[in-house]
């Protein structure tokens, strides 16, 4: 069974005041993680704050991008070692915006990805497609070539474990989501894929999110879906209560 995973990504966003508390407010207010799993992804200057305020221990405090060597002369870049040692369990990879704005190749995605594995985190692995790309029938080979770029290498034990996101940067921050069919179809087409370069059983054992303009009030129709196991939300993540929803969309 997929245990649903409703994880939000509050990229630039927030001061640490504003972090710790979002993270006390939302306190006995999610879902037991054994039914719906929770994650808020925030800037790493947050995330001991996040971890000290998380008393209940029910929200999965997870970052949203690290390097992909545990230790060096790299500054100002992050550290997959430093993450786990404060028992950080998810890191995002490869999200449109580190592809589009920092130059983050499928290259630099797979070394990430090793990079989290090797530290005994979980990986959200995103994955893209652009209106332009989606308007010229394109979109397909995208998303397949970059799953399959970004799992170059990785053993079945470790891709068991992972989580992929299917975010059509067109609808990121956009308002226009992909409509529950598009989105059903991005995520079918990468558990495809998974099931190609792995297996059927290890495919239909990993959760798959959709991420673009998720809201309260189009959760439901998207967590329907046979193949989509939740949401990486950006916007709708950063109130409180906003988040609060969307963690419980089964009551909504
Ligand atoms: O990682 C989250 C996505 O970029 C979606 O952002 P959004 O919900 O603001 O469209």
């Amino acid at each position: 069974m997929r245990i649903p995973l409703i994880a939000g990504n509050w990229k630039m966003n927030k001061s640490v005041a504003e972090a710790r508390a979002f993270v006390t407010a939302v306190q006995g207010k999610l879902p037991a993680p054994d039914k719906v799993e929770t994650a808020i992804a925030a800037p790493a200057l947050f995330l001991e704050t996040m971890l000290e305020a998380n008393v209940d221990q029910v929200l999965r405090i997870a970052a949203e991008t690290c390097y992909y060597e545990d230790e060096g002369a790299y500054t100002g870049e992050i550290s997959p070692k430093a993450l786990r040692q404060i028992a950080i369990p998810y890191v995002i990879v490869g999200h449109s915006e580190r592809r589009r704005y920092f130059n983050e190749t499928d290259d630099v995605i797979n070394r990430k990805v090793h990079a989290v594995f090797r530290n005994g985190m979980t990986p959200i692995i995103c994955c893209d497609e652009t209106m332009g790309r989606q308007s010229s029938g394109e979109k397909i080979h995208w998303v397949v070539n970059q799953v399959s770029a970004a799992l170059k290498g990785v053993p079945a034990e470790d891709a068991a474990r992972m989580v992929i996101a299917y975010e059509p940067s067109w609808a990121i921050g956009s308002g226009s989501r992909a409509s529950s069919d598009q989105a059903e179809e991005g995520c079918y087409l990468i558990r495809q894929t998974i099931a190609d370069i792995y297996s059927d059983d290890l495919a239909n054992g990993v959760r798959i999110l959709y991420g673009g303009s998720v809201k309260p009030d189009n959760i439901s129709g998207l967590m329907a879906r046979d193949n989509i196991d939740g949401v990486l939300a950006g916007g709708s993540s950063l109130p409180e209560e906003s988040f609060i929803q969307l963690a419980n969309y089964q009551n909504l």
